[in-house]
């Protein structure tokens, strides 16, 4: 984004006069919205010393290195020999992992997580645990669960933590904000936490002084993350860095765009834990003595169907078979999802074991009831208007706007900048410093409305996301309809209420169909507009919604890329049939509401609350 306000006294394309900025700005205080924050964008940081100066403007040879600080470099629990069994607290530490301001709790509403039905397919039955205290997990991570504050399990948790610890490879597919994160990683580091001396490969010791050209060693991760974006990896890791606390187990992770030599460094320092964008990953599989996957035990795709989509078949193929990963029977694979349509599902069971486990919780990229859904007609040359309207309108909340184009992007932040409205945009033409920066920006509600691109639509967690607005709908003909739902799904997460409203016009109608159903099965208002697509006899059937394979998609990404490359409109997935049948042993349960105990009341304060 240009410092708009900043500069907007001098732009001859804003020719916003003096005054009437000044009145826009004094409308968007007295509505509550703080302040926008002119700040420019520098150029990305280069690696220490490789030119001498910051990346700053007017940088000379005498300009100290600062160091930025990227995810990657974010303080973790570092082991030393003499601990034993378990590591001491670290005060400071825990205060950061755990107490965070910006970390997402869960809401009032948590129990209706638990309301929708749950299908198991597997040989054999899975018991879901009904606490964390009664899954069997290592004492170490259960502390850790509860420095989390994960007062009880949910759903997908529930199923998926008994089932990675008897040893089954997974699906799991469960709605936007209901825990998969977690669902995963409890697991696998339970049962490797015990276990790390054994399995582990070698420490360097990394007290003062540490040159880890010299004394480095080569990163021989237990498990390994794969996920489409550099952001969901970020917040992956910190998730990893909570659940491996006062554990042997060294988190890291490798994305694009940020310093490859920092990245190297944090490996060089041991890491049994690695989470990585395809791009990056690959990379540093090319370099035997960075990186060596012989020892992993659990291999993870987040966002799964996207990971499969036809857009990464390159580099998915060469990260599930190449290298010189561990080919052992003790190599899990797990995959997860909030939507995965049923081609993909059918592509995912080939890297699966035959008794592996699919659970899903609630139907297969369904929207959680505790978003609210608002569509609202908007011609399309009134949708500035209407955005600017609907935002001083009401109570200023952290909020999320999707646009189609990152041209668009650069427009609705400038012309809300320009209108006094704290706004900040990402996009994947933002170097990965920007980018960064400007979830920081949002995250701490320095700039609580966020322009993006539908890329940020997946996975992304932030606490207080109370409403988000598609400025542009998703388009169907390019895995729109899962689209729609991962972006909605950024707010009400694990337990909150959100707002999402959509801006729709003729434009849209290609998605009309998708949309009513999905606002009928969440007991919705259906807007006169969209009664047409009402479905006869009231049946709402989403299988007629699966797109067909489609062979115009984006061209793949970049070597260093994420799902960023891949173009801004999201990517297609086409279902074809079935992916398997129910073997003898499934089972299809309602779960009971009491099974997860009563919600949590920590709820968040809905407005104004950065
Ligand atoms: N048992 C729990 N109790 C309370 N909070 C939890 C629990 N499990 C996870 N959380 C929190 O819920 C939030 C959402 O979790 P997460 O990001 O893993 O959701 P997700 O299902 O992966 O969503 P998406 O599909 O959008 O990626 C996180 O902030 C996480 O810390």
């Amino acid at each position: 984004m240009a410092d708009a306000i900043a500069e907007a006294a001098n732009t001859t394309g804003a020719q916003i006069d003096q005054r009437t900025k000044e009145q826009r700005l004094e409308d968007a205080q007295r509505a509550g919205w703080c302040a926008p924050q002119p700040f420019k964008y520098g150029p990305e940081v280069p690696e220490p010393g490789a030119n001498g100066t910051n990346g700053e403007e007017g940088g000379t040879a005498e300009d100290a290195y600062k160091p930025t600080p990227w995810a990657h470099d974010a303080e973790k629990y570092e082991w030393q020999e003499e601990y034993g069994e378990v590591g001491p607290r670290h005060e400071e530490l825990e205060k950061e992992l755990f107490r965070g301001e910006y970390i997402n709790r869960a809401g009032d509403k948590f129990k209706n997580l638990s309301t929708v039905k749950i299908i198991v397919e597997s040989e054999t039955r899975v018991e879901p645990i009904k606490s964390f205290k009664s899954a069997g997990l290592h004492p170490v991570i259960e502390e850790n669960i509860a420095l989390c504050t994960y007062e009880y399990p949910t759903p997908i948790q529930a199923y998926t933590i008994p089932a990675v610890l008897e040893g089954h490879d997974m699906i799991g597919v469960a709605q936007t904000g209901s825990g998969k994160t977690a669902a995963f990683l409890i697991p696998c580091i339970s049962k490797l936490m015990g276990k790390v001396k054994k399995l582990a490969a070698p420490r360097p010791n990394i007290a003062a002084g540490f040159d880890a050209t010299r004394e480095g060693v080569r990163a021989e991760p237990l498990i390994l993350v794969v996920a489409p974006t550099r952001e969901l990896c970020c917040q992956i890791f910190d998730e990893a860095r909570r659940l491996c606390y006062r554990s042997m187990l060294r988190p890291c992770v490798a994305y694009g765009g940020a310093p490859l030599r920092d990245q190297m460094n944090q490996l060089a320092r041991g890491c049994d834990l690695l989470v990585a964008t395809p791009g990056r990953l690959l990379d540093f599989m090319g370099r035997p003595n960075v990186l060596s996957l012989a020892r992993i035990r659990y291999t993870i795709i987040d966002e799964a169907d996207e990971m499969l989509h036809d857009d990464w078949e390159q580099e998915m193929t060469k990260i599930m078979s190449g290298g010189d990963a561990n080919t052992d029977g003790d190599h899990r694979y797990l995959l997860f999802s909030a939507t995965f349509p049923k081609r993909l599902q059918k592509l995912a069971a080939k890297f699966l074991a035959n008794d592996h486990i699919h659970v899903s919780i609630g139907r297969t990229g369904s929207v959680h009831i505790n978003v609210k859904q608002n569509i609202m007609w908007t011609d399309k040359d009134k949708k500035k208007e209407a955005l600017y309207d609907l935002l001083i309108s009401m109570p200023p909340s952290r909020t999320l706007v999707f646009v189609r184009s990152k041209k668009t992007a650069d427009f609705v932040d400038d012309y809300l900048f320009n209108m006094g409205l704290p706004s900040t945009s990402i996009h994947s033409d933002r170097t990965q410093f920007e980018r960064e920066d400007a979830l920081r920006a949002f995250k701490a509600g320095k700039s609580p409305i966020l322009v993006a691109t539908g890329v940020s639509g997946r996975g992304l967690d932030v606490r207080n996301v109370m409403h988000v607005i598609n400025f542009d709908l998703p388009q169907a003909e390019h895995d729109g309809r899962n689209e729609y739902v991962h972006r909605i799904g950024r707010t009400a997460r694990i337990g909150n209420e959100g707002l999402a409203t959509s801006f729709y016009n003729e434009y849209d109608e290609a998605l009309g169909p998708f949309l009513t159903k999905v606002l009928l099965e969440c007991g919705q208002e259906v807007p006169d507009f969209l009664q047409q697509f009402k479905p006869e006899g009231g049946v709402l059937n989403f299988e007629e919604e699966e797109e067909p394979d489609m062979d115009d998609e984006p061209a793949g990404n970049e070597a260093e890329g994420d799902a960023w490359d891949a173009g801004d409109e999201g990517t297609g997935n086409g279902d074809a049939d079935k992916v398997q049948d129910s073997g003898e042993g499934n089972f299809a349960a309602n779960a009971s509401t009491d099974a997860w105990g009563p919600g949590n009341d920590t709820a968040v304060a809905a407005s104004a609350n950065w």
